[in-house]
């Protein structure tokens, strides 16, 4: 094990996660239908400084993203800050890494924090699925600058003349790999087919994560962490997350079709993430800094890693190679770890990623490690459901994710949790997460 990396300021003061919230998640098309990614984010903002009762003066800044970018905000972050009557000398700025994008926008205040350039920063994600940049095709852009810069009418029409009827329809954004142009979907079946996960153990894992959200949230252990949005026309609210299913069998998992491989493909709409709209942010300060304000914080950043991969092959294993990092980094082994919150983009993915974790060969040959990182203890992980229940909201999943390890440690007594996402790209990120005592 390498030597541990302390993350604290100069001082000698910790990384505190204050508090966290989220929207409820809405499946693509239902609840949130026509509220863009940006609204959503001011709506977790405004929300969480009045929960937290601090004068939203003191936050120095704001980092935010949204993976699915908006061409007329492409700075949602400041749009945050702009629209929430936060003071507008709040700095801030919008980050990218796909569905890891909220734990680079804690990555990002807990390095300023450490650099001493802030003291208090809100970091967090949102994506909407329902309020799209479609786009026209490449043939129908090009035409549209040269009729820009054509002279007379004749010329104009010269140019509309050479399109044909396909190049008029509209291009939605696609949940593609753009190097490789799979989608997702088909790097998870790659994955089911490389890694032997059978369609049974996909669907045994989905049900899993659906029985244990609904769980959770009939025992209201999500209390505090999402708040109640009112929902356009704005005269409904929604409370809850509304993908989650309360009475699902297994038969009913497997009577569906495969999504992607449609004729040799294991991974349905049941064990793919749902596409998804909300919203999800955590305040953050120097360990002083909340002592200061007399604030109780709900843990510590331990550690972080994000790690690469090529996108061809296991594009999606990326907490298997981020994990071992973040371990070393906090100076800790996976037996340490009291909860592990794993993103569940695919049923597959996640399986896969678990075999990784305790092959050794694996250790050897991708990670150059002796050990394995080690096995998973089914009643430490995604003890509440994960990403395939709740929904994923791209940008907002890693800022859910730390909340909610956050809430269930203390709720249990634990100590030390682990949160991992893959993203596009061939991306991975861990974050290892300390409750305060
Ligand atoms: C790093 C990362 O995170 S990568 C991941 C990024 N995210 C993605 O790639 C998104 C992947 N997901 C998708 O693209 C879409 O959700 C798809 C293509 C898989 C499915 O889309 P849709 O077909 O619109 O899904 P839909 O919600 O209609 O479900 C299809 C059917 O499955 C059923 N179903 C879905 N989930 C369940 C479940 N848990 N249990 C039982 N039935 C279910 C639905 O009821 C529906 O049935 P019906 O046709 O009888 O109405």
């Amino acid at each position: 094990m390498n030597k541990a990396i302390p993350l604290v300021t100069r001082e000698g003061s910790r990384i505190a996660i204050v508090d966290g919230l989220r929207t409820p998640f809405a499946k693509q098309a239902t609840a949130f239908h026509g509220v863009p990614a940006v609204d959503l984010g001011k709506m977790v903002v405004s929300e969480l400084l009045a929960k937290s009762g601090i004068d939203s003066a003191i936050i120095d800044q704001l980092v935010f993203g949204q993976v699915v970018q908006m061409p007329e905000a492409p700075n949602i972050a400041r749009e945050i800050v702009l629209g929430t009557g936060m003071s507008v000398s709040t700095d801030a700025y919008s980050v990218s890494r796909a569905c890891a994008t909220s734990f680079q926008a804690v990555a990002n205040v807990a390095e300023s924090i450490m650099a001493g350039t802030i003291s208090i920063g809100i970091a967090g994600g949102a994506d909407s699925s329902s309020v799209l940049p479609i786009g026209v095709s490449k043939a129908l852009a090009r035409t549209l600058v040269d009729v820009n810069k054509a002279r007379t009418l004749s010329q104009r029409l010269s140019l509309f003349s050479k399109l044909k009827l396909r190049d008029l329809l509209p291009v939605p954004p696609a949940v593609a790999e753009y190097s490789t142009g799979l989608r997702m979907g088909d790097t998870a079946e790659q994955m089911a087919k490389s890694h032997g996960i059978t369609r049974l153990q996909q669907d045994e894992l989905a049900h899993r994560s659906h029985q244990l959200a609904a769980k959770a949230w009939e025992d209201g252990l999500l209390d505090g962490q999402v708040m109640a949005a009112h929902v356009p026309p704005y005269k409904d609210v929604l409370q809850k997350d509304n993908n989650i299913r309360f009475n699902s069998s297994i038969e009913q998992y497997a009577k569906l079709r495969p999504a992607f491989d449609r004729k040799h493909g294991t991974v349905t709409a049941a064990t793919s993430t749902p596409l998804t709209d909300g919203a999800a942010a955590v305040l953050m300060m120097s360990e002083s800094r909340a002592l200061a304000l007399g604030l109780r914080p709900l843990g510590y950043l331990r550690s972080f890693a994000f790690a690469a991969i090529d996108v061809w092959e296991d594009m999606l294993l990326g907490p298997a190679y981020a994990t071992p990092l973040a371990l070393d980094r906090a100076g800790l082994t996976l037996q340490d770890i009291d909860l592990i919150d794993m993103h569940e983009a695919f049923a597959a993915q996640t399986l896969a990623n678990i075999k990784m974790f305790s092959s050794q060969q694996f250790a050897k040959e991708k990670l150059g490690r002796e050990q394995a990182i080690g096995e998973i203890d089914w009643n430490r992980f995604n003890v509440l459901g994960g990403s395939l229940a709740y929904g994923h909201p791209f940008a907002a999943t890693g800022a859910r994710m730390i909340t909610q390890t956050l809430h269930e440690l203390r709720r249990r007594g634990g100590k030390l949790g682990l949160t991992t996402a893959c993203a596009a790209g061939g991306l991975g990120a861990a974050m290892i997460l300390e409750v305060a005592e």
